[in-house]
């Protein structure tokens, strides 16, 4: 039997003659049952969407740790193991990006990992697949991250239901056109998919405007010109940027692009961001180790040093 408790939880009993209580602890809404109910019937709750999580770390005066990695690179199942590293060690949202031919916005770590990717035979549907598998585990959001076009290709609506359905709580599409948006936004939320819009440092202010106003769980601010990848420093236009869009909006704004050091993620947090975002330096670790597990293993050392510099 399954109990719709909020919008982003379900409870599955298989004793649904059991009394619960919900209570929810930092990430996930765990059940307490009222009488003894074996307790593999009671499975935990899928973990709270963007928006409550920022929701949560805002009150919790914490700043979102926010990793993206390749599906499928090197492998499916160190993706799916690497998906529970990086929420062990602490990420509160995780994008995982479906590999694409043409990665227009990604810079060489990320185009190197969808091309091992994809002639790994990495697609949509494995990646469902081992979403369904990954997700009960995890105690932070997933957000997906494709490019429109795979998106087209299934159709959006059936999109949104496929990926609802494997635990997704997010979506990143950083090609479609704010103007293109309608439909995406209209589908998503039908699906309870949060949409994340991206605004650049060179996004006119109105049009910044007109973004932040339909964003959902959270605002990406793109913190450079140019394509993903690690970066010598952070743009300290980002500053100014920041203050701008908080001007504008009340939602959380996370920062990405080109951050890969513990420096590059306090210098961020001093600028006023509530999400740090890091792809290319995880990518790197993790898809062009030695090995898988020596990836994992890096992967692991990485992440602890990028979130110890987080509040
Ligand atoms: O790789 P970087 O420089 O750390 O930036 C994050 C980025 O990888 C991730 O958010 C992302 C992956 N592909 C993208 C394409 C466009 C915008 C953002 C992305």
């Amino acid at each position: 039997m399954a109990l719709a408790l909020k919008s982003s939880c379900f409870l599955q009993l298989k004793k649904p003659e059991a009394g619960f209580n919900v209570c929810f602890s930092s990430k996930k809404a765990i059940i307490s049952v009222k009488r003894h109910t074996p307790v593999a019937a009671i499975r935990t709750m899928e973990a709270v969407g963007l928006s409550a999580t920022f929701t949560r770390l805002k009150k919790e005066g914490k700043v979102a740790f926010i990793p993206y990695v390749t599906a499928g690179d090197p492998d499916l199942s160190t993706t799916a193991e690497a998906l529970k590293v990086l929420d062990s060690c602490g990420s509160d949202i995780i994008e995982l990006g479906v590999p694409y031919s043409d990665p227009l916005a990604d810079g060489p770590v990320i185009q190197a990992a969808a091309t091992r990717s994809l002639a790994k035979g990495t697609n949509l549907n494995a990646i469902i697949d081992m979403l369904k598998e990954v997700v009960p585990q995890l105690s932070c959001p997933i957000a997906l991250f494709t490019y429109y076009n795979p998106i087209l290709k299934r159709g959006t609506d059936k999109f949104m239901s496929t990926i609802r359905d494997s635990g997704v709580h997010g979506l990143v599409v950083p090609d479609v056109p704010l103007e293109e948006t309608e439909t995406l936004r209209t589908e998503a939320k039908k699906h309870g998919i949060e949409l994340v819009l991206l605004t650049t440092p060179t996004t006119p202010t109105n049009r910044m405007r007109a973004i932040v106003d339909v964003a959902e769980g959270f605002v990406y601010l793109v913190s450079s010109v140019g394509v993903t990848g690690a970066r010598a420093s952070v743009s300290g236009s980002v500053q100014s940027l920041l203050k701008e869009i908080k001007e504008a909006t009340t939602k959380p704004v996370a920062v990405g692009f080109g951050i890969s050091k513990p420096e590059h993620v306090k210098q961020v947090v001093v600028w006023g961001a509530d999400g740090v975002i890091v792809g290319s330096a995880i990518v790197k670790v993790l898809g062009e180790a030695k090995s898988p597990q020596e990836g994992l293993k890096e992967l692991e050392v990485f992440t602890r040093s990028l979130k110890a510099a987080l509040p």
